[in-house]
């Protein structure tokens, strides 16, 4: 740091009065000029003063956003790929591989390096370098404050929506209902069905709707990454969770470690095993009229460990099944409301003709008829292009059998 500037002596000079006229005049005119002198020294010296404090003020106000965005928790892994000039690296975010160009934090900036995971915001601006610990806690939970998927996002299963609505809603919302009858809510809502239902945006929807936090853990990633970790991770997202309620916990694909016991015992098995049992101790622990709701999904139900299923543990099942002609209508019309679409598209028709598909192939299906669309050189979709995408997803389909037919015979 600088060191402030000296103050320069105030200028004095003995002037004799009984010196003639014009050397006392003299003296006084040097006088003068030291007077100006000391002053330009101390102007010089105020402006740098004021340049210093204008330039410290900005520091603080840098630093002060810097920390409210760190304190703004929904942050996001990424991996940096490349650092260029000017303060900005290529990063990649875990999850959906995107690639972005994007700001670094002044303050981390020279220790930022290609294949550092890092914690980025919601604009992708890097905001810190993640060590081993934070590291293996944060790749396998997704926390988001305030999901944007909501109730009137969701088609064709609204039975299903008013049940978990029923099971973890009313007692975050209305706990004092569940006293005044003196029963306990369900504990856990096991939510099972095929691939891209709409499982997952229904416990966001909820988080949503109750403003929960929502913290989401895959079961796969728990036991596949972090083998000798998955008991602490399970603490980990009960703890998170406590430090962040009201929240949801959503653990994706729970038969990941809540298989049916097998009778081989190869350590891989023990520890599958021993994350499940720290999770249905902490859900044994747990206070069902809380400020915590747990919800699990599953798209194989028969392979599930009943024990999980025990009353205190996931004692409400809801099945999440493919959606039928309506539904699949609705969620069509849930799919296209952002788009441009011409007055002739017969969603029925659609509806009829997409039977087997679920939320999320009626979803690429919409999108891959805008693409049509745009090669097209149209900004309007057509009925024809919903039913061009519909013959090219049925083609990929039935290539790929073909394919995996040829891999499987070969
Ligand atoms: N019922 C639905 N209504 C509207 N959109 C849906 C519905 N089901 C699925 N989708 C679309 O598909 C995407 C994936 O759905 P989601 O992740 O909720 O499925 P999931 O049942 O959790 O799947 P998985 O078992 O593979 O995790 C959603 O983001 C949404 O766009």
């Amino acid at each position: 740091m600088s060191r402030s500037p000296s103050i320069p002596d105030r200028p004095h000079r003995d002037i004799d009065s009984d010196l003639p006229d014009d050397e006392r005049l003299e003296a006084l005119r040097g006088h003068y000029e030291d007077l100006v002198d000391v002053n330009d020294q101390l102007t010089d010296q105020l402006d740098d003063a004021e340049d210093r404090r204008e330039r410290l003020r900005e520091k603080v106000d840098r630093v002060e956003r810097e920390n409210e965005t760190l304190k703004s928790s929904s942050l996001y892994i990424a991996t940096v790929e490349d650092v260029l000039d000017d303060d900005q690296v290529i990063v990649k975010q875990h999850g959906n591989n995107q690639e972005v160009l994007t700001d670094v934090s002044s303050r981390i900036v020279d220790s930022v390096e290609p294949g550092d995971r890092v914690a980025v915001n919601d604009s992708f601006a890097i905001q810190s370098i993640l060590d081993t610990e934070t590291d293996a806690r944060a790749q396998s939970m997704e926390i988001t404050e305030k999901p944007e998927v909501t109730y009137a996002d969701i088609g064709g299963i609204d039975e299903q929506v008013r049940e978990v609505r029923e099971a973890v809603e009313q007692p975050l919302i209305e706990p004092e209902l569940f006293n005044e009858v003196g029963i306990d809510p369900p504990s856990g809502v096991l939510l099972y069905g095929p691939p891209g239902t709409g499982k997952t945006m229904l416990a966001k929807a909820v988080a949503n709707e109750t403003d929960a936090t929502f913290i989401k853990m895959a079961g796969s990633e728990l036991v596949r990454k972090f083998i000798g970790e998955g008991s602490r991770l399970v603490r980990d997202l009960f703890e998170m969770a406590r430090e962040r309620q009201p929240a949801i916990i959503f653990i994706d694909e729970i038969d990941a470690i809540a298989t049916r016991r097998t009778e081989s015992k190869t350590s891989g098995d023990a520890e599958v095993q021993r994350t499940m049992m720290q999770l249905l101790s902490e859900m044994d622990g747990f206070e069902a009229r809380g400020e915590i709701r747990i919800i699990a999904a599953t798209n194989r139900f028969d392979m599930l460990d009943r024990a999980i299923l025990r009353p205190g543990r996931f004692d409400r099942l809801i099945e999440v099944p493919e959606p039928d002609r309506d539904g699949r209508e609705q969620i069509l019309q849930i799919h296209t409301r952002n788009m441009n679409v011409a007055d002739g598209v017969d969603f029925g028709a659609l509806a009829d003709d997409t039977e087997g598909y679920s939320g999320a192939e009626i979803e690429s299906l919409a999108t891959e008829a805008g693409m049509f669309a745009i090669r097209n050189e149209r900004n309007e979709v057509a009925h024809q292009d919903f039913a061009d995408a519909l013959e090219k997803i049925e083609e990929d389909d039935s290539s790929d059998v073909i394919s995996s037919a040829g891999y499987f015979y070969q």
